[in-house]
């Protein structure tokens, strides 16, 4: 039985003021039927662990370098996540492969270094626009999860997330059969590729929204979701919550 993860990702907003809503959120959930990642910017990253201590939800980085340390102006390392608090880090997010470049390669040592580290890494595929136009959609898929999975990935220290780039901050949804397709291809590469894969928990991201998140949580192989921007008000990430431990 695979547990359901609830996962934000702030992204780029996020200031101390905001921490707020890590209270908000422990006393709406205090003993919760899922789990619950939140993922702020990492200059949030410690004081939100410590505001979260002794509550059920869980902090997260947005990405991480594939080294330990060294020298690398401006980049964060795993170990220094997990040293702030973190237990979970999101890699290979379709923003950071569009505006940062990264290969299915680098993401797959980024998850090695996050696994070193003792972190759970969230690794995302999806397939762009003109992908899906192109009926290529599941070889896209297919190929981002072999090339980004490392050899240390297992279902307890790794997560994957679908999310179709065109879906992402738009307010569009591909059809409940869209998604479970791809979600039962993923399902199945990963039973191929890892031992355990079939407990490996699979993440739909892309504009989910305390609407359409029951339908979305509905689907097989649906595990919970990565959301971005309804992750930014506790109310709407709360009622999400609450469809995920419904589900
Ligand atoms: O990481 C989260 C995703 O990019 C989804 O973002 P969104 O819920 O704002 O569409």
């Amino acid at each position: 039985m695979r547990r359901k993860l609830a996962a934000g990702n702030w992204k780029m907003h996020g200031l101390a003021a905001d921490l707020d809503q890590v209270d908000a959120l422990s006393v709406a959930h205090p003993a919760p039927e899922c789990d619950i990642l939140i993922c702020p910017p990492a200059t949030l990253i410690a004081r939100m662990a410590e505001r979260a201590a002794g509550s059920a939800i869980h902090v997260g980085g947005q990405d991480c370098h594939h080294a330990d340390a060294g020298a690398h102006t401006g980049e964060i390392s795993a170990p220094m996540l997990a040293d702030a608090g973190a237990t979970h880090v999101i890699l290979g997010h379709s923003e950071r492969r569009a505006d940062h470049g990264e290969s299915d390669a680098l993401v797959r040592a980024k998850a090695e270094a996050a696994h070193r580290a003792g972190l759970t890494a969230i690794i995302c595929v999806g397939e762009t626009e003109t992908e899906r136009d192109d009926g290529r959609t599941l070889d896209v898929i297919g190929t981002q999860l072999s090339g980004s999975l490392p050899a240390t990935a297992r279902a307890q220290n790794t997560v994957i997330a679908y999310e179709p780039v065109w879906a992402i901050g738009t307010g569009r949804t591909p059809s409940a059969e869209q998604i479970a397709e791809v979600h039962a291809h993923l399902r199945a590469r990963l039973v191929e590729l890892i031992p355990g894969g079939d407990d490996v928990r699979l993440l739909y991201g892309g504009s989910v929204k305390p609407s359409n998140a029951a339908q979305i949580f509905a689907i097989p192989n649906v595990d919970g979701a990565l959301v971005g921007g309804a992750s930014l008000k506790a109310a709407d990430f709360s009622a999400i919550i609450t469809a995920l431990e419904n589900a």
